[in-house]
């Protein structure tokens, strides 16, 4: 394997995302998004490079609340895995949270071991203080509906787990 790098996204890697992240959604792995979605999300995503130029992995960083941002759609190509992408991507996103002021990152996963050697732990039945709760609760996005665990999204949600890791 040659060397890759990390780079924000910009809108002409959106194709390639979605290309990166279609197999993964077939396999209700990730789930499904338009690609005005992503365009309008590009500024969340850093994407990973091979030495030829080439996509090979994608992960995003979407803020929630004044402490709280999500890791979303963090993906590396079938050929590269294994190989420290997603934990170079995911250290860029740890190192985007804590120049935006976070404290706190969420994560929703089958991916609990990988997550886990990150810090990430287990949410078990932690939530949020009733005021903000009842903020957030207004938000139309399906990220946040899945951070209070609504039982509106809790079929998209079966079989994740919900993570959370406090930046240092
Ligand atoms: C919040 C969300 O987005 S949830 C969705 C999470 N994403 C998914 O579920 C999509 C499907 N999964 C994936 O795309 C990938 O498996 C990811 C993104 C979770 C991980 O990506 P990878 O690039 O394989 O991760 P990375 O290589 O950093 O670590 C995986 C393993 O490779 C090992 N590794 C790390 N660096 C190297 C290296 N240079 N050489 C060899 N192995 C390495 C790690 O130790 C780890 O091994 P372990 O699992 O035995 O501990």
């Amino acid at each position: 394997m040659q060397g890759y790098s990390v780079r924000r996204a910009r809108t002409s890697d959106v194709p390639r995302i979605q290309a990166l992240v279609e197999p993964l959604i077939q396999e209700g792995i990730l789930l499904g998004k338009d690609r005005v979605v992503f365009y309008e999300a590009v500024q969340e995503f850093r994407v990973a490079e091979d030495a030829e130029g080439r996509l090979i992995g994608c992960g995003a960083l979407h803020v929630m609340w004044e402490d709280l941002a999500e890791v979303r759609t963090l993906a590396v190509s079938a050929d590269w895995l294994g190989h420290g992408v997603g934990h170079a991507l995911l250290d860029r996103l740890e190192a985007d949270a804590r120049e935006l002021g976070l404290s706190r990152l969420f994560c929703l996963t089958f991916e609990v071991p990988f997550f886990s050697r990150h810090s990430f732990v287990d949410m078990g039945s932690e939530t949020v203080d009733p005021a903000v709760y009842a903020e957030l609760v207004r938000s139309h996005d399906e990220g946040v509906a899945e951070f209070l665990d609504l039982a509106r999204v809790k079929p998209n949600t079966l079989g994740n787990t919900r993570m959370v890791k406090r930046l240092a």
